[in-house]
């Protein structure tokens, strides 16, 4: 399978969002990385459902939508309503976890789990063959722009190693600080789809830079 890349439109110009959105449609990119953070789960508040729900207006592509926020399960049904078609919640935001997966799925979306910098993949051991995406995150979730932590490419390999022995088929995501500096070792540590946001939005040519990044994920 091809190795995807996802900009995260939290990166984008909110003023000219639909400018930004019909750019990811021209472009190589193969998701739109949706960012929902509600200023409780993580120090920072992005965008709800009304933004969401124009972005998916506009968005051609599939709609990974990363929630950063406490309590996921009140939401799952309105996430789906608005077009998601996968939906990322947090291990560490989820005491039921293998009930919020059910909940996801039942409501006709991808089921995905995003892992914060110091959460073990060992935590999945017993939910990887329901998970059809894992999320690490290479970051302190909240915000975009931020340095990489390079202890990634361990828990990728790790993460691989679990989704191996299970016989799952979990796709492995990276998200937070990815640049054509990390993009190719994460790709060979297991990654199946990189989100990139500032490397993408903040360049002078986004198509070119998504093409690029694509092109070396597959190289
Ligand atoms: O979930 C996120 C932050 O919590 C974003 O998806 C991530 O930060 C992407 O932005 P950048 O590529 O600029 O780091
Ligand atoms: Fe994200």
């Amino acid at each position: 399978m091809s190795k995807l890349i996802a900009p995260s439109v939290l990166a984008a110009d909110f003023a000219n969002l639909q400018r930004d959105c019909e750019m990811l449609n021209r472009s190589d990119a193969d998701w739109f990385h949706i960012d929902i953070m509600d200023g409780v789960f993580v120090p920072n508040i992005s965008f709800g459902m009304p933004v969401l729900r124009d972005i998916a207006k506009h968005a051609t592509k599939t709609i990974d939508c990363h929630l950063m926020i406490v309590d996921p399960d009140r939401y799952v049904k309105t996430f789906a309503d608005l077009g998601c078609d996968i939906l990322t919640v947090h291990f560490e935001a989820c005491t039921h976890l293998h009930r919020t997966l059910q909940n996801i799925k039942a409501n006709g979306m991808k089921a995905g789990v995003a892992l914060n910098p110091h959460t073990s993949v060992d935590h999945l051991k017993d939910t990887i063959k329901d998970i059809d995406l894992v999320c690490i995150m290479s970051v302190n979730p909240g915000f975009g722009g931020q340095s990489f932590i390079e202890n990634t490419y361990d828990k990728v390999k790790e993460l691989k190693e679990l989704i191996k022995s299970k016989g799952a088929s979990t796709l492995i995501e990276i998200d937070g600080g990815v640049t054509d500096k990390n993009a190719k070792q994460l790709i060979d540590a297991g990654a199946d789809v990189l989100v990139a946001g500032s490397y993408v939005f903040k360049s002078s040519d986004p198509i070119k830079t998504i093409k690029e990044l694509r092109e070396l994920a597959n190289s």
